[in-house]
């Protein structure tokens, strides 16, 4: 029986790709998560397990070859406005300006010209890129571009935010303060996120549930919930302690690797 505040719901999800010349790659194998609505969960797991493939999936960009997604109970077939994506690219549009690029989702809702400008000027601000509304793509260094897709990716404001390793490309301090960013912002609209990072330390820092995924073909292998106050410490013991944990079940070989 599913629960009535179950945002997404993933059932027996299994993803297999037939490229041109015939050959399988089975990304993904039975896969069931349940998550609730206002969750932060962050997904680790090893290169290639299907991470990308399971989000495009729930951002109906993607369609599973067996089991179903599902949006409070409604499958998902295709894109819809409520759920959002951040890729791990930039994704921007080079002919436009970061201003435009940040509301660029904001014009196909025909919002008045007054709130879009407020809503670019409060995420030009958030990423401390306000000297560089009037900037192109080309412009700006990688980190500053994936600032920008970030900025554009809230500035949508859908309820459920899929991120795939959005702050992978930027520098060590530019990625803590967009951490707390993200965090303030998630507690403030009470959104749903689901979140792909490679860095355990990240995933401990901003998760309430942890999904770790084993090699490809991805499962889930563990789903961990930590339920500590944020901001949390990375000097306290359980920091330490579930790292080395999740570290360790990353490290573990999947059967077909191990000789
Ligand atoms: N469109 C596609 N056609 C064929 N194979 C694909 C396609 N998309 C993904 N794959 C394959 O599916 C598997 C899972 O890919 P995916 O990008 O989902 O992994 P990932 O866990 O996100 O990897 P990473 O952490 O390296 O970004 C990989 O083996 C990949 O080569």
């Amino acid at each position: 029986m599913e629960k009535e505040n179950t945002c997404l719901k993933i059932e027996n999800l299994s993803k297999e790709f037939v490229s041109g010349s015939g050959r399988k790659v089975q990304a993904l194998e039975n896969v069931n998560i349940e998550i609730e609505e206002n969750d932060f969960v962050c997904i680790v797991g090893p290169s290639g397990c299907g991470k990308s493939t399971l989000l495009r999936i729930i951002a109906g960009l993607e369609h599973s070859t067996t089991g179903k997604a599902f949006y409070y109970g409604k499958e998902i077939k295709k894109p819809t406005r409520d759920i959002g994506m951040i890729f791990q690219q930039y994704s921007l549009l080079p002919w436009k300006t970061v201003e435009e690029n940040i509301i660029l989702g904001l014009e196909f809702r025909r919002e008045p010209k007054t709130i879009k400008k407020k809503i670019a000027t409060k995420y030009l601000e958030m990423i401390g890129m306000s000297d560089f509304h009037n900037a192109y793509p080309f412009e700006l260094s990688g980190g500053m571009q994936q600032r920008v897709a970030i900025a554009r990716g809230l500035a949508n404001d859908p309820i459920v935010l899929l991120m795939d390793e959005p702050f992978g490309a930027l520098d060590a301090h530019t990625r803590i303060l967009m951490q707390r960013e993200l965090l303030y912002i998630w507690e403030k609209n009470r959104k749903t996120i689901l979140f792909i990072t490679h860095s355990v330390d990240e995933a401990i820092y901003l998760a309430d549930k942890i999904i770790v995924m084993s090699h490809r073909p991805g499962k889930v292998k563990e789903i961990i919930n930590i339920d500590k106050p944020r901001p949390r410490d990375r000097a306290e013991e359980y920091y330490g302690r579930l790292s080395n944990e999740i570290l360790n079940m990353l490290e573990e070989k999947s059967p077909s690797l191990s000789i």
